[in-house]
This record gives structure tokens, sequence and C-alpha cells, in this order.
């Protein structure tokens, strides 16, 4: 069944989409609902403060024979600055939602703004970093990867072009592979090498679509920790989509949780206190718990005992 936003923490101030969830102690839950992202960033987007604006967007698939509604009227809000994750179940559209945003694929219904501006098809503003190790054209050098959308998506001149790949590459730790080729690289590296590409391109959002589900456990927790040091130097916006609970807690300083096929906004969470660090507190686990409750119980449940 699906049920509305969760109503967990009732001592919490609205959020302007949806109800804000507290997943932390209640006397802690007031400072954690202050917006995160700084004044400086929230200056760069729209009038409002949003960035990117979702609204009522409902996602469908048709073929012949039948229609797959993947998302149901979803809402939310990302203000620049923000690491905002979209956690679900498998199957729950949030691969669906990062596609649309990209501009990939047509709401049914509802709208998505970038900058107070309708998105209508892909653009150099949004660029996306997938799961798979194998998009990066492997005829071209690390550094030609990187160079390459620089200079037709963003017109610069191949040196231009080139000094700012090598920047990114340097941010990314694989300043010595400019020259490889990516079938040389391991998985980890050619996840860097995407994630340099989309950050020189220096898009209004960076969207990732389960950027290291394919890597093992230690690669996946040091990727995650090089994400966040990055972000830590440039601040981009970041919709990240994920299924792992703990990945959304230590990646992300918002949550949007997304119930089962097809996806409606369970509940919105801030997650900005946590890291790496604290995943072995029991505060982090009862947060995880917590989180694993809202996504896998029914509504009803939910509800009563919150
Ligand atoms: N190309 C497609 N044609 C038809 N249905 C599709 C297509 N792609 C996805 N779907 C369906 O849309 C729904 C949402 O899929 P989506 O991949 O967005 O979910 P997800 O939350 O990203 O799942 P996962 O975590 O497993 O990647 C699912 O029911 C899926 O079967």
């Amino acid at each position: 069944m699906n049920a509305q936003p969760s109503r967990l923490g009732a001592h919490a101030p609205l959020t302007r989409r949806g109800l804000a969830a507290a997943t932390q102690a209640p006397g802690d839950a007031q400072a954690r609902f202050a917006h995160p992202a700084d004044a400086t960033l929230r200056d760069e987007a729209a009038p409002d403060g949003r960035l990117l604006a979702i609204d009522g967007v409902s996602l469908e698939y048709r073929n012949r024979e039948r229609i797959v509604r993947a998302t149901h009227e979803v809402s939310f809000d990302v203000y620049g600055g923000d690491r905002f994750v979209l956690l679900g179940p498998s199957g729950c559209g949030k691969s669906t939602l990062l596609k649309a945003i990209a501009g990939f694929i047509e709401p049914v219904a509802g709208t998505i703004t970038l900058d107070g501006q309708t998105v209508r098809g892909p653009g150099p503003d949004r660029v996306v970093v997938f799961q798979e190790f194998d998009q990066l054209p492997p005829w071209k050098t690390v550094v030609e990867n990187i160079a390459f959308p620089l200079r037709v998506a963003r017109k610069l001149s191949r040196s231009e072009a080139k000094a700012r790949a090598l920047h990114y590459l340097d941010k990314v730790g694989l300043a010595a592979f400019a020259d490889a080729y990516p079938h040389t690289l391991s998985g980890g590296m050619k996840q860097r090498v995407a994630i340099a590409r989309a950050l020189a391109m220096q898009p209004r959002v960076l969207l990732m679509d389960e950027p290291f589900a394919a890597l093992d456990a230690l690669t996946r927790r040091k990727m995650q920790e090089e994400l966040l040091r990055l972000w830590d130097d440039e601040r981009f916006t970041l919709l990240f989509v994920t299924h792992s609970i703990e990945e959304a807690l230590v990646v992300g300083n918002r949550i949007l949780l997304l119930s089962p096929h097809p996806g409606r906004v369970r509940a919105e969470l801030n997650s900005h206190a946590w890291s790496h660090a604290s995943t072995d507190d029991d505060a982090f686990r009862a947060s995880a718990a917590r989180i694993h409750h809202l996504l896998f119980e029914t509504g009803t449940d939910v509800e009563a005992r919150a």
C-alpha cells in the first residue's frame, strides 16, 4: 500500500514540499532541519532559492501492450550545494526520475524546472554518471575522454579543454593516467574518470545513478569518501540515486524516500550529520533501521508507530 509522506517527528517543521522526518534524537532535530546549503551557494539558484524543482512528476513507459507507471506525482526541491539522495527499493523509479531530470524522458504529468526553466531535453547543465564502467569511449585516452565533451558542449578550445581536463583528473588522483586508455583502468579508476569528466563540465547539477554499486565494498567506501572530499572542495550540487540506506546516510545531506513501485514520496529526511565515522554509532544504526522501516513497512503501520 502506498501512503502519504510520513509524519515521523511531530516536532519537525514542515519542509516546503511534503513533510520532513527526523532521523535522530528529537532534541537534535530542530538544528538538523536548518537548510544545510550555505547562503553563497543558494544565491546561485533561482530567486526562490530552488535550483531544481520537481513538481507532481509522473513518469511512464509505454509500449503497444502496456503502460508501466514508474513514478506517481513525485515532488521535491533541490537547493544549490545539496547532496540530495533518492532512496527506495528496486523498481520504485529512481533511475527513471534521474533520466527525466537529465531530459531523456518527458513526464506524463508535472514539471521539472532547473533555475526556473522547464527541462525539455538533455543539456550540459545536467551531467550523469552511471553505474556501468563502460561509459567511457574506449578509443579515447583518459584525458581525451574528459576534454572531448568540453570542446563540443562547452565550446572550449583544444588547449583550454585539455587544461581543464587535467585539472579535474588531478582532483580525482589520476593525473598520472592521462594518456592511458580506459580498458587499462580498474573499475574504481574508470568511475573516477567519469566523475572528473562530469565535474569538468561544471554542470548545475551532477546526477549520479548508483555510481558505486558495481564496486567491491572497500573501493565503494573509498569512492564515497573521495566524492565527499570533492564536494568539500567544489560544493557542486549532487543528485545521487542509491538503494543502500547506509550509502544514502553517508553521502547525502537530504534524502527522499520513495515507496515501492510506482514510486511516490514516502518521506524526506535530513542526513547531513552522518559520515563514515558515525556508521558504528547507535544513533546511526537507529536511523538506518527507521529508514528501513519506512521503506518496507506499510504506511498505516508506520503512521501508527511514529
Ligand atoms: N525501458 C523500460 N521499459 C519499460 N519499463 C521500464 C523500463 N525501464 C524501467 N521500467 C520499469 O519502470 C519501473 C521503475 O524502474 P527504475 O529502473 O526507474 O527503478 P529503480 O528504482 O531505479 O530500480 P533499481 O534500484 O532496481 O535500479 C520498474 O517497474 C521498471 O520495470
